[in-house]
């Protein structure tokens, strides 16, 4: 459905600043149907790449395509008309404050030249679509985050778009707002067919709703894959640093100030084991404890489901021996249990 093709941009040098290159040769294939996230630091060029799949940036080289229409290569007017086939929502809702909740989801259809007979059933079922019905004649000022969010989304989905777009849509919101919005996008996903790109910098927002993720870092496409194989098994550094906010996996503040990089004296082993699919249930620990003569003391842990698949992490300490030799790594390898070394404590 969306189709990124070696796309670069450069921002030009201007008399205060050097050039930036936001975007390096990236090549992303988003499948019809599914949600595909982008996840990456600020400044990595996440918001330069949605820009340029929905024409509002020409690409320096390269093309994006969507379902088959060359988004760069269309004439103003065009990309206006293209432009109705791809919604956007935004992390600040970017909501009209003169108008209702009601006059902004219909706005788009109003700019469409779409007749008013059809506009009024159409906003009134998205309203009812994202659960807002009662709130149609309140102005945004009267709406709490959540509520201003759900009328942004209504206003891209106005246009019946293939496409949803969204631009960190929820980091302004409070967790549990924010796994209410994520939901909505999902069911609107299953119920609608919109195929739906979201750029965000947490992962839980990613693990909760996308299928698939892309990891950006200095306007590079550094590592892709499907949540759960990114979620467990991150290639690179930088998407190892974002599983850091998903539960279970953080260090204890406490444990992390005594963290040493080698073994002194008295000190234990810490590592960071990752159980995933059908072996995450099986009792590995109490094995690996009985069968090799370990002490193992659990600091830390949570088994989570990433899309109705288990997994689970646990920060344990090891007598330092079993690190050293090999033993304990590869008898957890055993069971597909990955393991990171994470350093030694007193
Ligand atoms: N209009 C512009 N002119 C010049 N440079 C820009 C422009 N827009 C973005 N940049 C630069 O391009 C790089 C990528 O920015 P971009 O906004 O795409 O990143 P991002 O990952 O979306 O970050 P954030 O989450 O902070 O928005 C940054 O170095 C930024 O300073």
């Amino acid at each position: 459905m969306i189709r990124v093709e070696s796309l670069s941009r450069i921002y030009p040098a201007t008399a205060k600043s050097v050039a930036v290159t936001a975007l390096k040769d990236v090549d992303i294939a988003v499948r019809r149907g599914e949600i595909y996230g982008v996840i990456g630091r600020s400044g990595a060029g996440k918001s330069t790449l949605l820009r340029a799949v929905n024409g509002l940036e020409r690409p320096t080289s390269g093309r994006v395509l969507v379902d088959g229409v060359d988004i760069g290569a269309l004439t103003d007017s065009d990309l206006r008309a293209e432009r109705r086939k791809i919604g956007m929502i935004f992390q600040h809702f970017n909501l009209l404050s003169s108008r209702t909740a009601y006059d902004n989801v219909a706005l788009p259809l109003e700019f469409a030249g779409v007749d008013r007979a059809v506009i009024r059933p159409r906003v009134e079922a998205l309203l009812d679509l994202v659960g807002l019905s009662d709130k149609r004649d309140r102005y945004p000022v009267e709406l709490s985050g959540g509520q201003k969010q759900r009328v942004g989304i209504a206003r891209a989905l106005a246009t019946e778009p293939k496409v949803l777009l969204s631009d960190e849509a929820t980091s302004a919101l409070d967790p549990e707002t924010t796994r209410s919005i994520l939901a909505l996008l999902a069911e609107i996903n299953r119920t609608l067919g919109v195929t739906i790109m979201l750029i965000t910098h947490e992962m839980a927002v990613v693990k909760d709703v996308a299928t698939r993720v892309g990891v950006m870092e200095d306007g590079l496409l550094i590592e892709e894959g499907d949540v759960y194989d990114v979620v467990t098994r991150p290639r690179t550094d930088t998407a190892r640093s974002f599983l850091g906010t998903l539960a279970g996996r953080e260090i204890p503040p406490g444990l992390a100030a005594r963290l040493r990089p080698s073994p002194e004296g008295t000190t234990t082993a810490l590592i960071r084991l990752g159980f995933t699919g059908s072996r995450s249930t099986e009792p590995v620990i109490s094995r690996l404890s009985r069968e090799l003569g370990l002490d193992v003391a659990v600091l830390q842990g949570q088994v989570d489901e990433i899309g109705g698949r288990p997994f689970g992490t646990l920060i344990v300490s090891l007598p330092n021996a079993a690190l050293a030799d090999g033993s304990a790594e590869r008898f957890l390898a055993h069971y597909d249990v990955a393991t990171e070394r994470l350093g030694h404590v007193a």
